[in-house]
């Protein structure tokens, strides 16, 4: 299992969307198609939480969380809007 932080996932994220290739990376692909298209993922990934969390394993509802967290980021870098930006409002 791959483990990096929340801060390092942004960082490769942002990356991703300056330079990466949308054949080939998925946050490249998401940042080009724009924030529509990546809202519905985010709308669609806080539904799998909730079904995961109610329906199934704790390890099941622990993966949605991770999707839910990527396309969160996704949209972030896709707004510009920095972790600091975030972090101010927890
Ligand atoms: N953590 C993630 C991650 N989590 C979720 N996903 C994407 O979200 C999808 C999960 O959503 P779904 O279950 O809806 O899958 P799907 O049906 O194939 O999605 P749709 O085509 O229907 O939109 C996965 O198939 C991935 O495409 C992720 N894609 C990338 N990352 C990480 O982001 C980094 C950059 O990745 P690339 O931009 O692809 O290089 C790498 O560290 C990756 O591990």
């Amino acid at each position: 299992m791959s483990k990096k932080t929340f801060e390092e996932l942004f960082a490769e994220l942002q990356q991703k969307a300056a330079t990466g290739d949308p054949t080939t990376s998925r946050t490249a692909e998401l940042v080009q198609a724009g924030v529509h298209t990546i809202g519905k993922k985010v709308v669609e990934e806080a539904a799998e939480v909730w079904m995961a969390a109610e329906y199934e394993s704790d390890e099941a509802a622990a993966e949605e969380i991770s999707q839910l967290l990527y396309h969160l980021q996704v949209m972030m870098v896709a707004k510009g809007i920095s972790l600091d930006d975030v972090y101010a409002h927890l």
